[in-house]
């Protein structure tokens, strides 16, 4: 799924209208419906109080219909205008008179913080002040009115986006955003939904389709493109019945250290398992008998050095190399990195842990990094490598121009993983707290080595590999519990999330229509 910004949704809005040759307020209203439809199926004429904050723009406009839907269906309905300024748009005037065509109880002005409505915990409040037109941020006391609307307990749906976020920029104020239970957004979920900054404030929601121009819709570049399950299944490569191991080529993982060669077992076996045809593990000597042991069906070379990596030798050629994973730092580690680098340059490579820290120290090696080389820090690496950020979207745009600078793919590990590739930004949407658990990053990196080994390009790879990974890790945590999930959990489940991947979805009973 694409996600636009601001600008270009009021673009294909316009685009909408022209085309399909009908009116804004329609479209206004399409909207409006898929909210009413949520909320019914979920109140069933349950006589709960519904009060819907309208602010003066469309986003007001929206709460209006609704509100109306919901006084046709005999809900108690009670609609505010806050009257944040003295204008009105076009849509929201419109649906105003409408409102008071079903009902004799006028919306109510607010215009201060004397006519803040007291507010039960089992009320519904909808939040329809502010939409994607927010042009600065809210002051005075429509920020109190947020303020008083997140203190109370009561359930907040927001419509489009929490009012006081912006779409696709830098939250100004944490205390003048209202904390959403729930949003539910047209066409395309927000960038501001992704971010670690500002998901906290939409971190449910439903994106709704309301009809927007298909041709401008696929032809647009999005701002950043979200990784699910329908995109996933494009990427996937099937194999061929004539295919042998060698067809998946041969992986190279480096990785280990003494104390830490259980980085180089989970990073051989989730290369296994997501299909590598074979895979070596070059280790320190104390990692031997232990790879040996725990993955039989790995090949295993060691570095003449007892603890620590000293230098590669290996008598082939990998198909895909991974390296970094508990490999620290020492003198001659950095060494043995620098020569795989200067070495290997035509091989397709996976970057990790100590691998970035040793970049982050030594800058001068960035400039070897073969070109698609796929770095995976978490933002703790991610700092050490680029430099502190601003905010998200400051981090965003560092990342991309080191991306450009070096050529590499930088996959930002966390809730939601961001891959980024030059201009283009992927959002992963699998993985779940479960996966904070030791050993996470080294699954991940074996997972992108083993597909990459199978012959997936850097950036599909890159980008499917993290969904795999999270799917894996979202299986676990379905079985085991956030808690119990270790990341051997998460690797043994790559046969299941391959098997989901195709896996036809059996329909809910209880809910038709809302999405998981
Ligand atoms: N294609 C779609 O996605 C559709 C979206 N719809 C809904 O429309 C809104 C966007 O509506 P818009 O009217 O453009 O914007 P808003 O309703 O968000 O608000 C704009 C008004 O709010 C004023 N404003 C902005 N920031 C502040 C602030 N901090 N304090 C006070 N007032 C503020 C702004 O005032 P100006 O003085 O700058 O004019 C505007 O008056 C979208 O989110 C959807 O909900 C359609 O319904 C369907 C199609
Ligand atoms: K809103």
């Amino acid at each position: 799924m694409k996600i636009f910004s601001a600008e270009q949704l009021y673009e294909a809005d316009k685009v909408t209208v022209e085309k399909q040759q009908i009116t804004s307020e329609a479209l206004m209203e399409r909207a409006g419906i898929q909210i009413f439809n949520w909320l019914h199926q979920r109140l069933n004429g349950a006589p709960v109080p519904i009060r819907i904050f309208c602010g003066i723009g469309n986003n007001g406009g929206d709460g209006l219909v609704v509100g109306r839907m919901l006084i046709e269906h005999g809900y108690n309905v009670i609609v505010y205008v806050v009257n944040c300024s003295d204008k009105r748009s076009k849509n929201f005037l419109l649906n105003y008179d409408r409102i008071k065509n079903v009902t004799k109880k006028w919306p109510i002005l607010m215009k201060g913080e004397d006519d803040f409505p007291e507010i039960n915990a089992e009320d519904i409040i909808v939040d329809a002040i502010f939409g994607i037109g927010l042009n600065r941020c809210p002051g005075g006391w429509v920020k109190k009115l947020i303020q008083y609307l997140n203190e109370s307990s009561a359930f907040k749906l927001a419509i489009d986006i929490p009012s006081g976020l912006y779409p696709n920029a830098p939250l100004e104020d944490t205390e003048a955003v209202l904390k959403a239970n729930h949003t539910l957004t047209f066409q395309t979920p927000k960038l501001a939904f992704f971010l670690p900054e500002t998901a906290p404030y939409a971190s449910n929601f439903d994106a709704f389709e309301i009809g927007l121009d298909i041709e401008f819709l696929q032809t647009t570049e999005p701002l950043a493109q979200l990784i699910g399950k329908l995109e996933a299944q494009r990427f996937y490569r099937p194999r061929e019945k004539f295919d042998h191991k060698g067809t998946y080529g041969h992986a190279l993982i480096v990785a280990g250290s003494y104390g830490k060669i259980g980085a180089a077992v989970l990073s051989t076996t989730a290369a296994f398992r997501i299909g590598a045809g074979m895979v070596t593990a070059f280790v320190p000597k104390c990692g031997y008998s232990i790879l040996q042991t725990t993955v039989p069906e790995a090949m295993v070379v060691t570095d003449s050095e007892n603890d620590y990596l000293t230098q590669l030798s290996i008598e082939f050629e990998p198909s895909a190399m991974g390296i970094g994973m508990g490999i620290g730092k020492k003198e001659a580690t950095v060494k043995a990195l620098d020569g795989i680098l200067k070495s290997k340059k035509d091989i397709p490579m996976v970057l990790d842990a100590d691998a970035l820290n040793i970049l982050s120290e030594k800058k001068s090696m960035l400039k070897l990094l073969p070109k698609n080389t796929i770095l995976t820090p978490h933002p703790g690496e991610l700092k050490r490598l680029i430099g502190d950020w601003k905010n998200d979207y400051d981090k965003l745009e560092k990342t991309r121009q080191f991306s450009e600078k070096y050529e590499v793919i930088v996959i930002i590990k966390g809730a939601y993983t961001v891959t980024v590739y030059g201009e283009k930004l992927y959002i992963n949407t699998t993985g779940n707290p479960g996966m904070g658990t030791a050993g996470s990053g080294d699954a991940l990196c074996g997972v992108i080595t083993g597909l990459l080994s199978q012959g997936y390009d850097p950036l599909l790879a890159s980008v499917f590999g993290v969904y795999m990974h999270g799917r894996a890790g979202d299986i676990a945590a379905g079985q085991l519990g956030y808690e119990a999930v270790m990341t051997g959990d998460v690797i043994d489940n790559l046969s299941e999330a391959y098997l989901d991947l195709f896996a036809r979805q059996e329909p809910s009973t209880t809910e038709p229509d809302e999405k998981k």
